[in-house]
């Protein structure tokens, strides 16, 4: 199958794992930095061109869009889908899923475990808005942190008014948690292929932090995920929309709670810590995927 990935970067370690577990397959398999597609729309039909050259014919991308080029990178996606390419990770559920916020709402409402958590807009509904979510400590982030950053505990009331009013001031967007203090500086990352979680690992927080990113010197190794959390992860990422999909938990005591569902999972961490060839899981998918939706859509045409 001719594939495609999307990514800004063809040396990033996600992105030649995703070509050689293709090359390893026998497919042809090509790296398109997003930012260089550019399209024509008209009503008599669509063109991408790829520096200067005309491109199609691609039976699926795997999309790999940083978040800092969620909005061009998911345009070029959609077009990808508009002309026939399977992929498992839409566009729409792309930008969906970028939005932590959204994303607590809609798991929330499917009854999917999260840690209770408040946001508000007015610096006069603070003190009711800390009422509603009980007392300190909290966890306070921003809704479009990431790896780490933005990310805050504070122990005391004050505190967590003091960071509210920094944070408003700057006019950034947050929301406000519980602090799931049984972690204990840990959570569980369950890589996400189609229905079933094909590796996990626990990453836990470097001495003196409580956020367990990697990127701030968290270590990590293999965990065998419960079968309610392999279920949580597999159902978040389902409800968002994503067959591909790097769903973080924290392990409480009223069970799995969900952190957030990422859309374009770094492949590194997990390979690593697991041994497990994930860039093959994600690739064996996407492939069995596009096959039988070309299979029954060629059964329409001769059913008709
Ligand atoms: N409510 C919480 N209670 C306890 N620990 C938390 C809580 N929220 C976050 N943490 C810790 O902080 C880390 C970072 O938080 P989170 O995953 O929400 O943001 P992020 O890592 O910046 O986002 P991204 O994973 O997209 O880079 C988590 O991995 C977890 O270890
Ligand atoms: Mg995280
Ligand atoms: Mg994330």
């Amino acid at each position: 199958m001719k594939l495609a990935i999307l990514s800004r970067n063809s040396k990033l370690y996600s992105t030649r794992r995703l070509v050689e577990a293709a090359r390893e397959r026998g497919h042809s398999v090509r790296v398109l930095d997003p930012l260089r597609c550019y399209l024509r729309i008209a009503s008599d039909g669509f063109a991408m061109h790829y520096k200067g050259k005309p491109i199609a014919g691609y039976g699926a991308v795997v999309p790999r869009i940083g978040a800092s080029v969620t909005r061009y990178g998911c345009a070029v996606l959609r077009q990808f889908e508009l002309m026939g390419s399977y992929t498992p990770n839409s566009a729409a559920a792309i930008a969906r899923a970028r939005d932590k916020l959204r994303c607590h709402q809609v798991l929330a409402a499917e009854g999917i475990g999260l840690p209770t958590t408040v946001f508000g807009d007015n610096p006069d509904d603070t003190a009711d808005l800390l009422a509603m979510l009980g007392p300190p400590p909290h966890v306070i982030k921003l809704n479009e942190g990431t790896q780490g950053a933005g990310v805050m505990l504070t122990e005391k009331l004050s505190a967590s008014r003091a960071a509210i009013e920094t944070l408003r001031g700057l006019y950034a967007h947050f929301l406000v948690q519980e602090f799931i203090a049984e972690a204990k500086g840990a959570d569980l990352r369950c890589f996400v292929v189609g229905e079933k979680v094909v590796a996990a690992m626990r990453r836990q927080a470097p001495k003196g932090d409580f956020r367990s990113n990697l990127h701030r010197g968290g270590t990590a190794r293999p965990v065998r995920p419960t079968r309610a959390e392999a279920e949580t992860a597999v159902r978040a990422a389902r409800i968002l929309g994503l067959r591909v999909a790097g769903v973080d938990m924290l392990r409480s005591r009223r069970g799995p709670l969900v952190l957030e569902v990422n859309s374009s999972p770094g492949l590194e961490g997990i390979e690593t810590a697991t041994g497990i060839d994930v860039a093959g899981a994600v690739i064996d998918h996407v492939v069995a995927m596009a096959t039988s939706r070309k299979r029954a859509a060629n059964a329409v045409l001769t059913d008709s």
